[in-house]
C-alpha cells in the first residue's frame, strides 16, 4: 500500500475531513484517522488538506514523536509531474520574506527623499519670499 503513487490532482481530491491527505517531503499521508487526535488542532490539518504541508508542517518544529505518527499515516508517494508546483520548503519562503522587506524598505526610503527635496523647495521659497 505504502508503494502506491500519487500525482498532485489525485492528493487534491482528498481534502474532506472524512478523507484528508496531504503531501510532506514528497510523501503522501492518510490524515483522516488522525485530525481528532492533532494536537495543534483540526483546522490547520484542513487549511493544507490535500495540498503540500510540508512548509506549514517544519514551520510548526514539530517533535519526532510528531514524525513517527506521520510514518503509521504514509499511503504513498508523490509523483512529480510537469507544471506541479515546486517542492514547499521553509527556505524558499524565507527568500521571498526577505525580498519583500528589502522592497518595503526601498519604498520607505524614496518617500524620505522625495519628502526631503519637497521640504527643502518649500524652506528655499519661503527664504527668498522673505527677503523681498
Ligand atoms: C499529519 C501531519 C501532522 C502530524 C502527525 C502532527 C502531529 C503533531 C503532534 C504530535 C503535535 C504535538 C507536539 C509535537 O509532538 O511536536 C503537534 C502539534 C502541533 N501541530 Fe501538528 N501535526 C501534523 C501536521 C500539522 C500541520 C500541517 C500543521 C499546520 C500548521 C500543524 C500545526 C501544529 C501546531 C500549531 C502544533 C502545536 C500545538 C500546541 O502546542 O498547542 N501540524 N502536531
Amino acid at each position: 500500500m505504502a508503494s502506491a503513487e500519487f500525482t498532485y490532482s489525485d492528493v487534491a481530491e482528498h481534502n474532506t475531513k472524512q478523507d484528508l491527505y496531504m503531501v510532506i517531503h514528497d510523501k503522501v499521508y492518510d490524515v483522516a484517522k488522525f485530525v481528532d487526535e492533532h494536537p495543534g488542532g483540526e483546522e490547520v490539518l484542513f487549511d493544507v488538506g490535500g495540498q503540500d504541508a510540508t512548509e506549514a508542517f517544519e514551520d510548526v518544529g514539530h517533535s519526532d514523536e510528531a514524525r513517527e505518527i506521520l510514518d503509521g499515516l504514509l499511503v504513498g508517494t508523490l509523483k512529480r509531474q510537469p507544471g506541479d508546483p515546486s517542492p514547499k520548503t521553509p527556505a524558499p519562503q524565507t527568500t521571498a520574506t526577505a525580498g519583500a522587506q528589502t522592497g518595503t524598505g526601498l519604498t520607505a526610503y524614496a518617500f524620505l527623499l522625495v519628502g526631503g527635496a519637497v521640504a527643502f523647495g518649500i524652506y528655499k521659497y519661503l527664504q527668498a519670499n522673505s527677503q523681498q
